[in-house]
């Protein structure tokens, strides 16, 4: 049977890049998206904001709800310093099966761990299964209808703390008002849009970056 666009990702991922080098399996995957075939990876674009975001605040503890081919926890976690860790989330088992190669030709194995499952169960047992207090930097890029829904149950589970910071993907496109609303109108988060387009394109699209105040 044909291959998935996932799979494709990754061949052209084990065929052009250098094994153990993540920015060379970054570039890889943004030309083959660019030139070949479109993929809903964060991208090159936004990527430099989450790159800016994400070392500017130097997070020890970072949750990933969305992993997809694994892109952007191959981004984050190149610059996470060690003792630093990632925790991606992803149901789909396909993707997840590729975002585990993909992390593991970027040798980030022993920095990002790709847990199976969906965010609403597993957000409730991060504690008691992983040990985990709170998060310092969380990055939304699952379905856009769940960025609300979660956001009130890392709330409700006491994962967020004074200064954690939260980065939405495509709060323009494909879109999450609902999220947007909550978290620009509410007085426990300081809330701001990093315009930017869509992954590969010219379309419009950006980053909400919301500072948890507690
Ligand atoms: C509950 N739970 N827990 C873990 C978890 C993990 C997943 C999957 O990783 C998954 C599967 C399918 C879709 C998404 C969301 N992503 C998108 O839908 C998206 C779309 C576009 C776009 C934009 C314009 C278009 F024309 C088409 C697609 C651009 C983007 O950057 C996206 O992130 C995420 C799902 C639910 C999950
Ligand atoms: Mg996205």
């Amino acid at each position: 049977t044909r291959t998935t666009r996932p799979q494709r990702l990754l061949k052209a991922v084990q065929d052009r890049a250098i094994r153990g080098n993540p920015k060379s399996v970054i570039s890889v995957i943004d030309h083959y998206c660019r030139n070949q075939e479109w993929a809903m990876n964060v991208g090159d674009e936004k990527g430099f904001i989450l790159d800016s975001v994400v070392s500017e605040l130097n997070p020890q503890t970072v949750l990933e709800l969305g992993t997809y081919c694994g892109y952007s926890a191959v981004r984050i976690g190149r610059l996470l310093h060690s003792g630093a860790r990632l925790l991606t989330l992803e149901f789909n088992p396909d993707y997840a099966a590729v975002a585990r190669e993909v992390i593991s030709w970027a040798g980030l194995e022993n920095t990002v761990q790709l847990v199976e499952g969906a965010s609403g169960d597993w957000i409730p047992r991060l504690r008691e299964h992983f040990g985990i207090h709170t998060f310092d930097f969380i990055f939304l890029d699952h379905w856009k209808e769940g960025y609300l829904a979660d956001i009130k149950l890392l709330e409700e589970c006491r994962l967020l703390r004074k200064g954690t910071v939260l980065l939405a993907d495509n709060v323009v496109c494909p879109g999450a008002p609902d999220y947007l609303e909550y978290v620009r109108k509410s007085p426990l988060y300081d809330s701001r849009y990093f315009k930017s387009h869509l992954e590969y394109t010219k379309a419009e699209d950006g980053l909400e970056k919301s500072v948890y105040l507690g």
